[in-house]
């Protein structure tokens, strides 16, 4: 077998592919019957690569004096003083078809000014921001000042994927050449956003949820799936020995009035999102440097929504409807997804490319089931981001409340049982949070990786307000009376999880927002490649994901309510344990491929992902 000279993730300088110019890359791969090496360059490019263009770090001297970077996705100190070259930039040769007329006027421009190219110098770890995912001398920092300049540098580098490769030193026209850089940032930021895509398509053993076969399978069996756990629920004796009763019919279960009281619900939502309440806050920088705006206004959409139902109870309106039609609902629901998706996926076809979510894969099957544009949209409405958080998660509180009087009606009390009661408004806090944390949904993987396809579809607007009330909707034929010792600790139990959740998520948050944050001056950080940097203390210091244990344990409280009589009611923790791991191994795949070796010895300082000492 031929022998490799460099391993994978080992940090190199890369050669840009017609050029003489090299830039840090971290080794992916090897193939070893092409002979050729997947490198990634910092700006998130991949390349193959042929080992003769490949150099260690140390082949490299540092000048004095130079003022120079190596880094692709570095941006320019000053912008007036210095002209750009970056692995996004395509080579010359492959540029000028493409653009031949573009070019030709920036040379013509050009000509104008007097310049002087300072040659690159590729200084391995001159700066900070170039030292390749780690800490070359400290790997904790509590400098905030430090952290701050590089934070500040790379939020300024995020919109733009240009870097500093010559320096030159205009002597006049100044205001003739910003002109022109800033035509040709607005161009190679282009080119670059479709030469990724190019370059990267998602091979096969890269897609996740099992491919092609393991989607097919999740879209036909998860719904199938709901309705036989509804079904079971239902039943006297729900007993998993049990045999599962059989799927009614289609036609028993589709109701056109049904259908048009789920269409009403979420024209609803629509209305409210529209309002022009809350504040406008932008989302992470997209490939293209472009951020998108989005309104807060869920919080207020909930209060709205209470209104509503206050008032309607208010007048007397039959909320057991719901109740007597939960499996009807849940279909009516599962259609309107089928057709969303169906559509999402249609209108995709037509998107830019620099609009397709990095999930995508180019096969039609899995791109349906992922989402094939990151952020559909009509308009300014953001569909994606508008089912998330309104329909299916304000639902999932109204259906709560139609069970807690489903309960009172059917079991004749004058009250709720304690334990509807608890479960009730343990999961009201959890919407709440939710919605008033609206804005730290533009940092999940949600928003930012997957496409809106089915599998977001299904989730925010079957799976989460037809399962999640899976307790509550339980306790209404399986009533069980909780002692108040047994509540004070499924009480405490609840907001343990809740302060380690709540915790996590607002320390990374706050981190992510401002680094230089003084709250979080006592937290130790390690930095990485991208000028980012990862807390390795408090919470995150813990477990690598806090939020996901926290969260788990709330959902343990949800189901101890129910009593221990069966095991359905724990059907939630199971399939959450099941998501959350799933998820933490996502995330570390995207993490380790961001952040490479700075986030292997993240992983060694804290080597548990979710359950200290566990897992
Ligand atoms: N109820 C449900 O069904 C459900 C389902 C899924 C998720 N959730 C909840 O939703 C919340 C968000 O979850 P999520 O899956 O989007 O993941 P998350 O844990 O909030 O975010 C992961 C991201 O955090 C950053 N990060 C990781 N380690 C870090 C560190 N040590 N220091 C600083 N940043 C770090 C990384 O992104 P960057 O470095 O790029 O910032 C990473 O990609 C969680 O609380 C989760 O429990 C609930
Ligand atoms: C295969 C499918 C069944 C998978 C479906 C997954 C979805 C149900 C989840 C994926 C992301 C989740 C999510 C929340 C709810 C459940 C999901 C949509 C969330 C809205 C719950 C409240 C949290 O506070 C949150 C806003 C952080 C969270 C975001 C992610």
């Amino acid at each position: 077998m031929p022998s490799r000279k460099f391993a994978d993730g080992e940090v190199v300088r890369g050669r840009w592919p017609g050029s003489s110019l090299y830039y840090e890359v971290e080794i992916l791969s090897h193939d070893s019957t092409s002979q050729l090496y997947t490198v990634k360059y910092k700006d998130g490019t991949e390349l193959e690569l042929k080992e003769n263009d490949i150099k260690p770090l140390t082949s490299f001297r540092q000048r004095k004096g130079g003022s120079t970077s190596s880094s692709p996705s570095r941006r320019r100190g000053s912008r007036s003083r210095s002209r750009s070259r970056s692995p996004g930039r395509p080579p010359k040769s492959a540029r000028r078809s493409a653009s031949a007329s573009h070019q030709a006027n920036i040379k013509e421009a050009r000509r104008e000014v007097e310049v002087k190219l300072t040659p690159l110098i590729l200084k391995p770890f001159g700066n900070s921001i170039s030292r390749y995912n780690g800490e070359p001398e400290h790997t904790e920092r509590n400098d905030i000042p430090h952290k701050n300049t590089q934070e500040k540098f790379n939020l300024s580098q995020e919109s733009s994927y240009i870097s500093t490769q010559y320096s030159l030193h205009p002597r006049r026209e100044e205001v003739k050449l910003k002109e022109i850089d800033s035509k040709e940032e607005k161009f190679i930021a282009k080119e670059l956003a479709v030469r990724t895509f190019e370059v990267t398509p998602i091979r096969a053993k890269d897609l996740e949820f099992g491919g092609v076969p393991g989607v097919f399978l999740i879209m036909f069996g998860l719904p199938v799936f709901l309705f036989l756990l509804l079904l079971m629920c239902k039943q006297k004796d729900p007993s998993l020995l049990n045999f599962p009763p059989p799927l009614p019919a289609l036609y028993e279960l589709w109701e056109t009035r049904v259908f048009g009281v789920y269409l009403l619900w979420f024209l609803i939502q629509v209305l409210f999102y529209l309002l022009p309440i809350g504040k406008v806050v932008e989302g992470t920088p997209l490939i293209d440097g472009r951020r998108l705006k989005y309104r807060l206004n869920g919080f207020y959409a909930f209060i709205l929504t209470s209104a509503v139902i206050g008032t309607s109870l208010f007048q007397g309106v039959e909320f057991h409807y719901v109740y007597s039609h939960f499996l009807q609902f849940a279909l009516g629901a599962t259609v309107f997804c089928v057709v969303l998706s169906v559509y999402l996926y249609m209108r995709s076809l037509k998107a830019p490319r620099n609009d397709l979510s990095p999930a995508s894969s180019g096969n039609a099957v899995y791109d349906f089931f992922i989402g094939r544009e990151l952020n559909p949209r009509i308009g300014t409405f953001d569909l994606k981001y508008f089912c998330e958080l309104r329909p299916g998660l304000i639902g999932w509180v109204v259906i709560n409340l139609v069970m807690l009087l489903a309960e009172m009606k059917i079991q004749d009390r004058a009250i709720p049982s304690l334990a509807m009661i608890l479960v009730n408004s343990f999961q009201l806090l959890y919407v709440v949070d939710a919605l008033w944390n609206e804005e730290a949904l533009l940092t999940t993987m949600d928003i930012i990786h997957d496409g809106f396809g089915f599998m977001l579809a299904f989730g925010d607007l079957v799976w989460v307000p037809f399962i999640y009330s899976f307790q509550a909707f339980y306790l209404v034929s399986h009533p069980n009376e909780v002692s108040w010792p047994m509540a004070s600790l499924i009480i405490v139990l609840k907001l343990c999880g809740y302060v380690i959740f709540r915790g996590a998520n607002s320390q990374k948050n706050a981190f992510r927002k401002n680094p230089s944050d003084p709250k979080l001056a006592h937290l130790k950080t390690v930095h990485t490649s991208t000028g980012k940097h990862l807390l390795v203390s408090g919470w995150w210091g813990f477990v690598r994901h806090p939020n996901y244990l926290g969260d788990l344990i709330m959902a343990l409280a949800w189901s101890l309510p129910c009593g221990f009589n069966h095991i359905l009611p724990y059907f939630y923790v199971i399939y959450f344990t099941m998501l959350l791991v799933h998820r933490e191994a996502r995330d570390e795949y995207h993490c380790k491929k961001k952040y490479g070796v700075a986030w292997e010895k993240y992983c060694q300082r804290v080597p548990y992902r979710i359950f200290p000492y566990i897992y």
